[in-house]
């Protein structure tokens, strides 16, 4: 067991089904005074372990907001927000910081790789990071890495790894802790339709799991069949969530 995971969350739906995240009257506002801006407005929302959940919506609508405090990196203004079954508002400091790297990963849009470090050193960061003993952590990022299909580009270092290779070896770097929710933000952007489709392919198989919960941000509607709830944002609100099956009815009839 490399990592001490909270208990199972408590917060559970009519149906029973427990929520990975659940954002409850969520405002946030930056700055002061006549330079405040609120950026997002009375957020009610669950994220359900199992799935993958894509938030869309146009540029400043307020995405990358509310993604950053459902990964517990920026505080809300106003409301709850319960991550993983623990309340936000009972996580300080390094206690916040150290939760963070047991149970959250995050992949960004630049794949932010090391270039001094190969692949398998790369991955193997979070874990040496966390005092784990050099060669167990290397083991550990090599399975990873097999795990995303670049078991044959361990000793590569990024300027030699295509976006999309970048791109695995961050989602495996994001995963050697085995958090139990990932965070994306726009993590195909930088990628052609082809790497971007196997980006996602791969996030799906990898963590979609049934104690675990995914969070995409993504303007690309070429992969937003990927997702199992669709969260579209306006101006700061929740517009509408949709299921998969909703979703692809509705791509249908366009
Ligand atoms: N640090 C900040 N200080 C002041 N205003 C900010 C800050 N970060 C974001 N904003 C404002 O908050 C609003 C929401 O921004 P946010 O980055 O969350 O949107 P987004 O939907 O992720 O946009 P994009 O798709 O362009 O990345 C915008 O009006 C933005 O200008």
């Amino acid at each position: 067991m490399l990592t001490a995971k909270v208990p199972l969350n408590s917060q559970t739906d009519a149906a029973g089904a427990q929520a990975a995240v659940v954002c409850r009257g969520v405002t946030k506002d930056y700055g002061v005074g006549d330079t405040r801006v609120r950026a997002l407005q009375q957020i009610d929302l669950e994220i359900a372990y199992g799935c993958m959940t894509l938030l869309v919506g146009p540029s400043g609508c307020g995405k990358t907001t509310l993604i950053s405090i459902m990964a517990g990196l920026l505080d809300p203004t106003e409301g709850d927000v319960e991550l993983l079954g623990r309340s936000r508002k009972t996580l300080k400091g390094r206690q916040l910081v150290r939760f963070r790297a047991e149970n959250i990963g995050f992949v960004f849009q630049q794949y932010n790789l090391l270039p001094s470090l190969t692949a398998v050193e790369n991955v193997a960061v979070p874990l040496i990071i966390r005092h784990q003993k050099r060669s167990l952590a290397i083991e550990k990022a090599a399975e990873m890495l097999d795990a995303v299909g670049l078991g044959d580009k361990m000793k590569s270092r990024s300027t030699q790894l295509s976006g999309g290779q970048q791109q695995r070896v961050a989602i495996a770097r994001a995963l050697v802790n085995e958090p139990r929710l990932l965070v994306c933000d726009e993590p195909t952007a930088a990628l052609d339709a082809k790497a971007g489709r196997n980006v996602m392919d791969l996030l799906r198989r990898t963590t979609v799991q049934p104690d675990r919960a995914v969070i995409v941000v993504t303007h690309d509607n070429r992969v937003f069949d990927f997702g199992d709830q669709i969260v579209s944002m306006a101006d700061g609100r929740i517009e509408s969530i949709e299921s998969r099956s909703e979703a692809l009815a509705a791509a249908a009839h366009h």
